[in-house]
């Protein structure tokens, strides 16, 4: 694509965005809404646009190659990613559950589930490659160290006798010669048939045009068959019923070279920041070399005559503003001299009080408005209205300003010129010459400083001046040791364990302990699910539906790889810890955990029980352990900590026999997790096949989020069969019926069905597939051999998410629309719903 096209998503974004920013910031506050189905309409028609929006500008940034427009699109890019963090969260608290189902937004917008897939901005890898790569040259060169770990040796350690080895390859060799054998003995035997049978007929009866015709016949019903099959085929692709076969060459394919000029704008987006980063610094240097001297002259020019100017308009020198106020810029805003003076002393005496309390006054009067809104969203309040209200958005501010810039600056700039898109040094111009004015101006401001109290010592010995300068000192100096004490004390709170070991040796130690693993490296889109459309169909009839897998697609990323990938969305979107992944064998939870270190480039700790046995043992090892877990992991954010099977830490009993001890991360874990700031880019994902099997308490505190993870229905399993069956070297062709396959594998999970294609699809039988193509038949006995997930299961794990407390208020909200409902019916006289009957028919008159 060129630029003009990125250019025109950008724009196109921009467009949709100030429709948006409209609905934001309406000139009056909205009323709070009551109806909480009108409430989620709105937030989840809001949350699609930004999707939308946020595809735009990620497929621009990931492609723009101009720096300057590079930054305002970050900046932007990371508006929306938060705005979407943050929806999703309001979402949350007003549906009370992490899943939401837009499909009837969906149609009402003509989107299609594609539409709306949240991407994870490449950004995250490609602006951290160098570090990346430097990370995995380490922890290369550390296992590289420890040699073979203990699952590679397992799988090596098949060992025997030199005799016995030689002993197996001697019986195979036989073998193959045996089989060679027997396969000449038998042509030799059919060839000497033939000629057997040649003898015994004697020489041909029949008549050579007989025979001809003969021959003509079988071959022109053999071809006309072949002919007609190649065009029923090619119908069948016309019409849409069959795929397209696959390229053989897919050098040549458009995507292939969409790829590759991705690849080179890239690096073009690299060439031009270099450029950018340089010229940077050389127009700052020409700015403060060429126009430095005479900005200093002409700023010390205009102050001394401002000096004069004050004396002789009030008898005496003026106070310089102090450094807080501007300093000296403050003194050319109002060029009445007088008028400064007096506002001078009115600012020491009364205005600086004024002002204060009109600043008081203004915020006691938003406080009391947040609190009006937050209360109307409890319904506490009987004064005030009852009601949903959009709570106040941290990233709207940014969007907004993304969004002047662009008006401002790129909406209407001229880039005719500029056909390469490089940096534009008329706006650096601009800038720097702001930040050396400033600059310049500190310098002068100190030297003025000092003359004017030379000038005032000189003329009139008096007090005042002298005061005036050691007030000002005694001020600075308190700022001082007032800041240097709260410092000390953030510092002594956290006990360094570690104080005189670099990260790097620490990350090494925690490599060579197996507790920081090499993650396998699986994209997010390799997690394969369709979208289901019944989701609000289903809870509409009060049904709770099994979400989807692309809902939980969608989830990870939005609770894990989003604020996690971005620190300007990790520190101001609310923060998640933790994250529980809980679904039936096979579901892919393992998976999913890999995604995201992928997606992020991501440090993997693995705190599974099983992994930390014997590992810094007694209490010390586990406060050490927690310390360098703690410390590398901020130190080389953003990290993951994994904890399989997550449910042993809070059983009720362990049994005698487990030798993992599960629980000794029970206190420390939660207790640890509280230091986790906003500035921290960590977060604890643990995943359990039986999360009934915990104590519910101890382990909802631990874990914020739940993403409860399916079997998969109908329409993922067609997917992940035909995905599957490609990726292990299959061809889907007309004679295996995937759509009977997927019908009769309900309860089997991705795990079975990677296993069962794995089992089938051996390199022999995918040799065979251009002469035997595959059938659906094959896959039953492997999947035969597996146990599927039965509904009961399925069923405990929805019992159980009923049983947490998000399940617990989700339950109570709907038993009180149920209420609510009821009492629309039958009972109209009674009091509460009276009430709010009442106010609802006011309001629509
Ligand atoms: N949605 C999916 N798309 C493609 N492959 C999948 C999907 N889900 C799981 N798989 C594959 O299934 C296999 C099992 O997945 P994984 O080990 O992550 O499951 P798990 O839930 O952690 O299992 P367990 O609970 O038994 O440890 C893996 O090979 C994984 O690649």
């Amino acid at each position: 694509m060129s630029h003009s096209y990125y250019n025109k998503q950008w724009q196109e974004a921009q467009a949709a965005l100030v429709d948006l920013l409209q609905q934001e910031n309406p000139p009056e506050p909205p009323k709070p809404e009551r109806d909480r189905l009108a409430a989620f309409q709105l937030l989840a028609t809001m949350y699609i646009k930004y999707i939308q929006i946020f595809r735009k500008l990620e497929q621009s940034y990931d492609q723009v190659v101009h720096p300057q427009k590079r930054r305002v699109l970050r900046h932007c890019l990371d508006g929306v990613m938060g705005r979407i963090v943050e929806l999703k969260h309001e979402m949350m608290n007003l549906e009370f559950s992490e899943y939401h189902y837009f499909d009837d937004v969906l149609s009402d917008l003509k989107l299609t589930p594609n539409d709306v897939e949240i991407p994870v901005p490449k950004y995250f890898i490609n602006e951290r490659a160098k570090n990346l790569k430097e990370r995995e040259k380490l922890l290369g060169q550390v296992l590289a160290k420890i040699g073979p770990q203990d699952g590679d040796k397992e799988k090596e350690e098949i060992r025997m006798p030199w005799e016995q080895a030689i002993r197996i390859i001697q019986i195979h060799e036989r073998a193959r010669q045996g089989r060679l054998r027997a396969k000449f003995m038998r042509e030799i035997r059919q060839q000497e048939d033939r000629e057997k049978q040649i003898q015994t007929r004697g020489p041909p009866t029949l008549d050579p045009d007989v025979a001809a015709m003969r021959i003509q016949k079988i071959w022109k019903g053999f071809a006309q068959r072949r002919r007609t099959k190649k065009e029923r085929d090619e119908e069948m692709i016309f019409i849409g019923m069959a795929p397209p076969p696959l390229p053989t060459n897919t050098k040549n394919l458009p995507q292939t070279f969409a790829v590759k000029t991705e690849e080179l704008r890239r690096k073009a987006q690299d060439v031009h920041e270099h450029e950018f980063q340089q010229a940077l610094v050389n127009i700052r240097e020409n700015i403060v070399q060429n126009e430095g001297p005479d900005l200093k002259e002409g700023m010390m020019d205009q102050i001394r005559q401002w000096f004069i100017e004050c004396r002789d308009a009030s008898g005496k020198f003026p106070e310089y503003p102090d450094e807080d106020d501007g300093g000296s810029a403050m003194i050319f805003k109002e060029k009445d001299p007088a008028e400064l003076e007096k506002e001078l002393s009115e600012k020491d005496d009364g205005k600086a009080k004024g002002k204060k309390g009109k600043k008081d006054k203004k915020d006691k009067k938003d406080k009391k408005k947040d609190k009006k809104g937050k209360k109307g969203k409890k319904g506490d309040d009987d004064e005030e209205e009852e009601g949903w209200k959009m709570a106040p958005s941290n990233f709207v501010p940014a969007i907004n300003d993304a969004s002047d810039t662009y008006k401002g600056v790129w909406a209407t700039r001229d880039e005719t010129e500029n056909f390469p898109q490089k940096h534009d040094s008329e706006l650096i111009k601009e800038e720097k010459r702001k930040e050396v004015e400033t600059e310049i101006r500190l310098q002068v401001d100190e030297l003025m400083r000092a003359e004017l109290t030379n000038l005032k010592a000189a003329v009139d010995r008096e007090k005042k001046g002298k005061k005036g300068k050691k007030s000002g000192k005694k001020k600075k100096k308190k700022k001082g040791k007032k800041s240097g004490k709260k410092g000390k004390k953030g510092k002594k709170k956290e006990k360094d364990l570690t104080p005189d070991r670099t990260i790097e040796d620490l990350y090494e130690e925690l490599v060579t302990q197996g507790i920081i693993i090499r993650c396998p490296q699986i994209k997010l889109s390799d997690y394969e699910g369709e979208y289901s459309y019944l989701g609000t169909t289903l809870r509409q009839a009060n049904i709770e539906p099994m979400p989807s897998m692309s809902d939980v697609r969608r989830l990870v990323t939005e609770f894990g790889i989003l604020p996690l990938g971005s620190p300007a969305v990790h520190e101001s979107s609310p923060l998640t810890k933790s994250m529980l992944l809980a679904g039936p064998r096979g579901t892919g939870k393992k998976m999913l955990v890999h995604a995201m270190c992928t997606e992020l480039g991501a440090n993997l700790f693995d705190l599974s029980p099983a992994n930390l046995a014997g590992k810094y043992p007694g209490k010390d090892g586990l406060k050490m352990l927690m310390h360098l877990i703690y410390k590398v992991g901020r130190a080389l954010q953003p990290s993951v900590f994994y904890i399989g099977d997550c449910e042993k830490m809070f059983k009720k009993k362990i049994p005698k026999t487990d030798p993992t001890d599960p629980k000794r991360l029970k206190k420390e874990l939660p207790k640890s997790l509280k230091t986790i700031k906003s500035e921290d880019r960590l977060m604890l994902v643990g995943t359990t096949r039986c999360p009934f099997e915990a104590e519910m308490k101890p382990l909802m505190s631990c874990y914020q989020r739940i993403v409860l993870i399916p079997r998969p229905d109908y329409a993922s399993r067609n997917l992940l069969w035909r995905k599957l069956i490609l990726k292990n070297g299959g061809q889907i062709t007309g004679s295996l019926d995937v759509s009977s396959l997927s019908k009769v594998t309900d309860g089997y999970t991705p795990g079975h069905i990677v296993t069962a294609v794995q089992q089938v699809l051996t390199d022999r039988r995918v040799a065979q597939l251009s002469k035997k193509p595959l059938q659906a038949v094959e896959f039953v006995a492997p999947l035969a051999r597996l146990d599927p997930i039965y509904k009961d299961e399925e069923e405990s794990f929805k019992t159980w998410y009923g049983k947490t407390p998000m399940g617990k208020k989700r339950a109570k909200a709907a038993q009180a629309d149920e209420d609510d409902l009821g009492g629309g019916k039958d009972k109209k006289g009674k009091k509460g719903k009276k009430g709010k009957k009442g106010k609802k028919g006011k309001k629509k008159k």
